[in-house]
């Protein structure tokens, strides 16, 4: 099916004032130059500094890496105690479901000091609901190093084709927008609205798992996240539409995403691929069944006409985005650390906040294992 929107995982503008013009050449460095710096100048006129100038993006056009090999994963969250006693100690952490299926709040714990029974069951937790976003963390106040070398527990850290890293450290994905831009009006110059539901980086053949987002400066209001529980997703179709979509496949790519990298004088780090996964994938450690197609990096079903294959994608697209009654979002403050299970959620973010003010956050994205389906149980 044609994407909905394909031109980026994350809906992101490079932002050549953070850009190291000096690292490009010829064309690129003159699209840069004549595209993006009417915003690199309103960028370092118009907003405050960056709180976290350490993890500001840059895109370093050199940077190429080899196609990912295949790895073993360890799933942690099959080896955690069900009554989490590290991860969620009783009277000290305080735990809030956001809704009854997706979406938990947890306060009076830090991430960061967990031992790896406690890393095990968050692991475990996430898995089970989805998305937990942790109030209160130091994790922004850690050096980048440190956190990596955390998130490395849950998996080997993905490398993006194309997004900003902090200069140094591809492994982690930037998100940042807005620092005295008008870049929050110019997205709706020829948009609707900034919903674009996906799963990260689903085109890999391992893709993410535990995956964590944590924030380093944000908006004064607006700019959440929102999350959609595939799980729940899949429990809501009838068993017969259920037994349909057992044993499907769907194509995942990362040739649009590449594409519209290059089209905006942005990079390639590695050549796009295209993998199959199951319509339906099983949670290593939960066993639970979750839809896992998107609009962003779903093409189409394997096997089916074209006609067939859009009509279908069309709808689990619909049931998964306009299903708020399993869906949660997320509002950050400072210090959340936002941590999903990417095999069993989508996500989205939205840009509604106020020009000009600076949202800026960081992605440790461990790889998982590749995607699998178990058999229809009715
Ligand atoms: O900016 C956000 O809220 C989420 C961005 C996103 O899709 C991601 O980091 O994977
Ligand atoms: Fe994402």
């Amino acid at each position: 099916m044609a994407p909905s929107a394909v031109e980026v995982e994350t809906p992101v503008v490079p932002d050549i004032s953070a850009l190291k013009l000096q690292a490009l050449s010829g064309p690129y460095k003159e699209l840069a130059a004549t595209k993006f710096d009417a915003d690199a100048e309103a960028g370092l006129k118009g907003h405050k500094a960056a709180k976290h100038p350490a993890y500001l993006p840059t895109w370093d056009r050199n940077e190429k890496y080899a196609p990912l090999e295949p790895f073993e994963h360890t799933e942690h969250g099959k080896d955690a105690d069900l009554s989490f006693p590290n991860l969620l100690p009783q009277g000290v952490a305080s735990v809030v479901d956001l809704t009854p299926t997706i979406g938990t709040e947890v306060r009076g714990v830090q991430l960061s000091t967990l031992s790896n029974a406690g890393k095990n069951e968050l692991a475990r937790f996430v898995a089970q609901r989805k998305v937990v976003a942790f109030r209160d963390q130091d994790f922004a106040e850690l050096s980048i190093e440190k956190a990596l070398e955390y998130g490395s527990y849950f998996g080997r850290h993905h490398i993006h084709p194309t997004s900003g890293a902090p200069a140094g450290f591809p492994e982690i994905h930037v998100v940042h927008r807005g620092a005295g831009d008008d870049s929050v009006d110019r997205y709706f110059a020829n948009r609707t609205s900034s919903v674009a539901w996906h799963s990260d980086v689903s085109y890999e053949q391992q893709p993410p798992g535990t995956t964590f987002l944590y924030i380093l400066d944000k908006p004064e209001t607006g700019g959440d996240t929102l999350f959609v529980d595939a799980v729940e997703a899949y429990n809501r179709l009838s068993p017969a539409f259920q037994q349909r979509l057992h044993g499907l496949k769907a194509t995942h790519s990362a040739v649009e995403q590449a594409n519209a990298s290059l089209s905006r004088g942005g990079i390639k780090r590695r050549e796009p691929v295209i993998n199959e996964h199951p319509i339906i994938r099983t949670h290593p450690a939960t066993g639970e069944k979750a839809i896992y197609v998107n609009p962003q990096f779903t093409r189409d079903i394997v096997g089916l006409k074209k006609e067939e294959s859009d009509a279908i994608l069309k709808f689990l697209y619909d049931h998964l985005g306009f299903g708020g009654d399993f869906q949660a979002r997320v509002k950050w403050q400072e210090g959340t650390v936002v941590v999903w299970d990417n095999r069993v959620t989508q996500h989205s973010a939205l840009v509604d906040w106020k020009n000009g003010q600076r949202r800026h956050l960081a992605r440790i994205t461990p790889q998982a294992e590749r995607p699998f389906e178990t058999p229809f149980e009715g």
